[in-house]
């Protein structure tokens, strides 16, 4: 027979589903973000060349005004390139999310019976050298006058996963953290404490679910007007 919910407990599964979607996206939204944006100040901090170069851009699209708008960030294309070199060289979620085979498949050579669960290693196909030139420097440049894209089509670079289940907040993420870094370098020049050199930046990882540096970052940021 079927049973009919109260209105008291409908109410109360519909505020139930609803908390834990906004706890999912509050979760999936904010420490994946501000580690990419953690990353790119400390690569940039590391190569100076890299900085001038961004500050250059930001500086002159921003034409004198106080703050970087949304408007500008289409004309950053350095800005662009840095970000995603970040998101190549310091992945923030190294593993994407398992998926489940739903029938027996192989795939190059690999007999992979349904059911299994499989886990892809995007932190892996990032740094592969087969697929990377100097896979294991910064180098935003390789993503000028390139294509390739986060957007789950290049799979060799999939910071945001692929397909049905991919990251649905890419664009929101990219939007804020393309603000935030871009006004961070325009109205500031950062630089490590004790006047030290970027390029003795510890850059070591913390494995975990996102990838964290292993030390916090403590920088000395000097207004630049
Ligand atoms: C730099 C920032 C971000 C990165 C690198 C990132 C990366 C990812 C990755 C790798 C996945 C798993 C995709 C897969 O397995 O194919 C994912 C899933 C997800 N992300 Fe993001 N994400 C970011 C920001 C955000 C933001 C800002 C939001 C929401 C406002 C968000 C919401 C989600 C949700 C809800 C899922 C689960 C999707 C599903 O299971 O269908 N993410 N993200």
């Amino acid at each position: 027979m079927d049973t009919l919910l109260s209105a008291a407990d409908s109410t109360r599964i519909l505020k139930t589903t609803k908390d834990i979607l906004n706890v999912d996206i509050f979760a999936a939204g904010t420490d994946t973000t501000s580690t990419n944006i953690e990353w790119a100040i400390s690569e940039l901090v590391k190569h100076p060349r890299v900085m001038k170069k961004l500050q250059q851009e930001v500086t002159e699209v921003a034409n004198g005004r106080s703050m970087v708008s949304e408007d500008d960030l289409d004309k950053m294309k350095y800005l662009k390139a840095v970000i995603k070199e970040t998101l190549r060289f310091h992945i923030p979620l190294p593993l994407l999310v398992q998926r489940e085979s739903m029938q027996d498949v192989e795939i190059m050579g690999y007999n992979i019976a349904a059911g299994t669960r499989v886990v892809i290693n995007a932190w892996a196909l990032g740094r592969d050298p087969s697929l990377w030139k100097e896979s294991e420097e910064f180098r935003p440049e390789r993503f000028l006058n390139s294509s390739k894209d986060y957007k789950g089509f290049d799979y060799e670079f999939i910071p945001f996963g692929a397909g049905r289940r991919g990251c649905p907040g890419i664009q929101f993420a990219i939007a804020v953290n393309e603000i935030a870094i871009a006004n961070l370098v325009y109205k500031y020049d950062l630089g490590l404490p004790q006047g030290k050199g970027g390029e003795e930046l510890d850059m070591s990882e913390v494995t975990g679910l996102t990838t964290h540096r292993k030390f916090p970052l403590h920088l000395v940021a000097t207004p630049r007007f």
